[in-house]
């Protein structure tokens, strides 16, 4: 069986970071394994306090993952601080995972900073240029790449931008903006669209975690990046549709295996 290992923060209301993450590997048939960088006491209204997990045992997380188990798919969530960026940077640089999705997430649903201002530099200079691919939504895009991104032509010259910055390609996704949530790949070559149709939902925490994991179990299981991101775009359209109204606020992406065995034998 392949594996893919999530390296994140944990969200106790298991709607996004490591618990949205290992429901994905599961639900695309993958073995999930995760590394926790942070335990948020969150739940689908606010992120109420953060607390960063020691860098030792991050770093023996990882060790013990790599000295023992075929790890095919690295993805990479919530960092929190710029020690944690350097020493998952540093045990990756060592371990040379084949592929590795990189999620820059930087602010909650709620607006809770999950990436503390002082490590967007080390994420930039780090952690970017070990990326396969990087999955920034809009406002992350706009950090990391200094511009503002309003149209279709901004969205290429920041996809262009942060491709500079290291990573083997970038998913630029489009769900902040209005219209459809149409998703770009750059990959220093060409472009490629990912339409979607807009759900009208509030639930929608943790669609990122969730595009993400799925992209790095197609990649597990030896899909092209293009495949993988397809079938995680097709995975998250099915996640937002039947998405669960559970909680006061932003409710989560619906990972019911059924429901995607369902969607592929319709797809026949
Ligand atoms: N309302 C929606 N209906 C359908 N697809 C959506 C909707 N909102 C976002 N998407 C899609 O979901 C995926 C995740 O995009 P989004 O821009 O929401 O990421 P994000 O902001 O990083 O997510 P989060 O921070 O909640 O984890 C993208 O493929 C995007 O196009
Ligand atoms: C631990 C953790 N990781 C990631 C997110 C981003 O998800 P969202 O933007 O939907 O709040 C989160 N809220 N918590």
């Amino acid at each position: 069986m392949k594996t893919a290992l999530t390296i994140a923060g944990s969200d106790s209301g298991g709607g996004a970071g490591i618990q949205a993450d290992l429901k994905t590997f599961s639900a695309n048939g993958v073995f999930g394994m995760s590394v926790i960088t942070a335990i948020t006491a969150q739940n689908t209204v606010e992120v109420r306090s953060v607390q960063d997990i020691e860098i030792n045992i991050i770093k023996d997380q990882i060790e013990a993952v790599f000295d023992d188990i075929q790890v095919d798919a690295v993805k990479i969530g919530m960092l929190s601080s710029s020690e944690t960026v350097k020493i998952v940077a540093d045990r990756l640089n060592h371990y040379s995972p084949k592929v590795i999705v990189l999620d820059p997430v930087m602010v909650s649903k709620g607006g809770h900073h999950l990436l503390k201002e002082q490590a967007i530099e080390a994420l930039k200079a780090k952690m970017l240029p070990l990326a396969t691919v990087i999955t920034p939504n809009i406002p992350e895009a706009e950090v990391l790449s200094g511009m503002t991104i309003r149209t279709v032509e901004d969205m290429e010259q920041a996809c262009k931008k942060l491709y500079e910055l290291g990573p083997k390609a970038v998913l630029l996704k489009g769900g902040h903006l209005e219209g459809e949530p149409n998703d770009l790949l750059w990959d220093g070559q060409s472009f490629n669209w990912f339409n979607g149709r807009r759900v009208e939902t509030k639930n929608t925490h943790g669609t990122g975690c969730t595009l993400s994991s799925a992209i790095a179990a197609g990649l597990a299981k030896g899909e092209e990046l293009i495949e993988a991101i397809q079938s995680a775009k097709n995975y998250i359209s099915i996640a937002i549709e039947h998405s669960l109204a559970l909680g006061h606020g932003h409710g989560p992406t619906n990972h019911f295996y059924e429901l995607y065995n369902k969607a592929r034998m319709e797809e026949r």
